[in-house]
């Protein structure tokens, strides 16, 4: 019984998949450095590279959408891709989810692709970013998130809805939910999934003032499991991620369905609204000048 209605959850969150691969070059795949079988064949896209490693079951998913992993239509596009390609897998139990572009895991919500664009076109990138969310926050799969660089935003959304996160010791990698800090607002399935992880307290606190937390206070306040040293992050994820397959796969998939259902299901039925919701706040002039003036501090920040 309880099977049953965690398979028809799981189907209910495999979405639509979009046609939407503009400049995507998915499924290449290519032996990875050092040789070997298939089990060391690594695939992916342009923007999402994945290092599979049948013999442990664990693949390592890098994003590679230089410079600062910017979450572009594209991006999304292919980690949801690379996500299902894995998932539909049988081989593979658990994914380390991890930067490839230096000092940064994720810089968010790439805002190019919401500062002057139309309503249709901000619609189609919402409902990208609730797709990727909902596919990793209901992963069947152990998803690790190794942070090896700063955790913004968007950033932060994708390494909280993995199942456990390990931090690089570097003050200036900072994660948490910024969105207030740029004239934004934190949709409520982002707001749940911060109070699911930090509690109502410190996420009521933690999102009003859009606070970045360098990793000894995100270690305290429980927005990451680990900090360790940077030379150790893939080392500690490998080893979280060894604790977390040490148990059976139906039961701990169960219970984390149990967990995570209400805070999906919630953004299931308001699916459309919550887009619109997006559409109308992000087309406004005001946030589009506050997004435009955040962007411009970005560029002019430079050297
Ligand atoms: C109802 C409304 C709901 C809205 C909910 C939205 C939920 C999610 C929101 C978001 O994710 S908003 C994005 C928030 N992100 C940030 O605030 C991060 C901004 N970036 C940085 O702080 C830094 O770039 C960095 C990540 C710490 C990296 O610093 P570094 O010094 O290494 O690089 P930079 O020189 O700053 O940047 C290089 C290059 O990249 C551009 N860029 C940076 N971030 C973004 C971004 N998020 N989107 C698009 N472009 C970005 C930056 O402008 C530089 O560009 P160039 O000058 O080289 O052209």
């Amino acid at each position: 019984m309880a099977l049953a209605s965690g398979v028809r959850f799981a189907e209910r969150a495999l979405l639509r998949p979009w046609a939407l691969l503009r400049g995507t070059t998915l499924g290449r795949t290519e032996p990875a450095a050092g040789g070997g079988g298939d089990g060391a064949r690594r695939f992916g896209s342009q923007r999402v590279l994945v290092e599979p490693d049948a013999a442990s079951g664990v693949a390592v998913m890098k994003l590679r959408n230089p410079p600062v992993n910017a979450l572009s239509l594209e991006l999304l596009t292919e980690l949801v891709i690379s996500l299902e390609k894995l998932e539909n897998d049988k081989t593979f139990r658990g994914v380390i989810l991890t930067s490839d572009c230096p000092r940064v895991f994720c810089a968010g919500l790439d805002l190019t692709e919401i500062c002057g664009r139309n309503p249709a076109h901000c619609a189609e990138y919402w409902k990208a970013m609730q797709e990727l969310w909902l596919r990793t926050y209901l992963s069947s799969l152990v998803l690790v998130a190794a942070i090896n660089g700063a955790c913004p935003a968007g950033g932060c959304i994708i390494a909280l809805s993995c199942d456990c996160r390990v931090l690089a010791d570097n003050p200036k990698y900072r994660i948490g939910l910024n969105e207030t800090l740029l004239g934004i607002i934190a949709p409520f399935w982002l707001k749940d999934t911060y109070v699911n992880t930090i509690g109502h307290r410190a996420s009521e606190q933690a999102l009003q003032l859009g606070s970045l937390f360098p990793p000894a206070e995100a270690l305290q306040v429980g927005l990451v499991d680990q900090v360790v040293p940077e030379d150790q992050v893939q080392s500690t994820a490998l080893s979280e991620m060894a604790r977390w397959l040490a148990v059976p796969d139906h039961a701990r998939q169960l219970t984390k369905n149990m967990m995570r259902k209400a805070t999906a299901d919630r953004l299931l039925r308001q699916r459309d609204a919550d887009t619109q919701n997006f559409v109308s706040f992000v087309c406004r002039d005001s946030i589009q000048k506050s997004l435009q003036a955040y962007l411009e501090k970005l560029r002019q920040r430079k050297g």
